[in-house]
């Protein structure tokens, strides 16, 4: 089963991911993450930092994607293991079409184009969502910024997100993360135990 966690800078998901390896260290999920997982995820990381063309930042992303998915994340669905992934394709269909804004006349529809007939789709995808004033207050001052974590790109990634999961309500659960550390993480870990209980009962398509 596969599982990501999406949320805009600062909605909690370090925190909930690390809370959730003890939570739930009896189904030995696989942790994982995007963009670093792979060796790409370095290249996409230094992308974002030198802030290069949105379409080179964008396939870089599409990328990490296909490798993290080759090398970590379809190994593991097929050895039946319960994967847990620190964003994922949610993330390119909720920042990129900000950033590709002006670029592409239609960035979503380009976006998931690009991801047809290889990405595995998540079996559930919790999004962490808050005010953008409260998320940008947790961001660390002490660490250097990514050119994301600007209230007005947030707001916008937020709300892409927000209309992802209208357009999937099957596949999401939305999460107030303004809600205690331990209600957001025992909720989910629930909600993951719960879903993990049914795969096993239906045989995999
Ligand atoms: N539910 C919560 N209530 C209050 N503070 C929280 C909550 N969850 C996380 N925080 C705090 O908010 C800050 C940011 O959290 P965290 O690093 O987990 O966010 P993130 O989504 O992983 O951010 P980024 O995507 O920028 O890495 C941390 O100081 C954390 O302790
Ligand atoms: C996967 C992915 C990520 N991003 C953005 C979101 C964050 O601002 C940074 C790095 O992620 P982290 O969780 O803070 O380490 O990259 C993106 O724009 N598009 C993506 O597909």
């Amino acid at each position: 089963m596969l599982i990501t966690i999406e949320g805009i800078d600062g909605s909690g998901k370090s925190t909930l991911l690390a809370r959730l390896r003890e939570l739930l260290a009896d189904l030995d999920p696989l942790f994982t993450r995007e963009p670093g997982a792979t060796w790409v995820g370095e290249s996409v990381r230094r992308a974002i930092a030198e802030r290069m063309d949105p379409i080179t930042e964008a396939l870089l992303f599409c990328a990490d994607h296909a490798a993290h998915i080759d090398t970590v994340i379809r190994p593991a669905l097929g050895e039946e293991r319960l994967v847990i992934s620190d964003r994922y394709a949610d993330s390119r269909f909720a920042y990129q079409p900000v950033v590709l804004d002006g670029v592409l006349p239609d960035p979503l529809q380009w976006l998931r184009r690009i991801h047809e007939g290889w990405s595995i789709r998540p079996d559930l995808t919790f999004l962490l969502v808050l005010p953008i004033e409260d998320a940008v207050k947790r961001l660390d001052p002490e660490k250097k910024r990514e050119y994301f974590e600007n209230a007005a790109i947030l707001e916008r990634v937020q709300e892409n997100y927000l209309n992802l999961a209208a357009a999937d309500p099957s596949r999401f659960v939305v999460v107030d993360a303004l809600l205690e550390k331990e209600e957001v993480a025992r909720f989910i870990a629930g909600e993951i135990r719960a879903g993990a209980r049914s795969s096993r009962r239906r045989p995999r398509a």
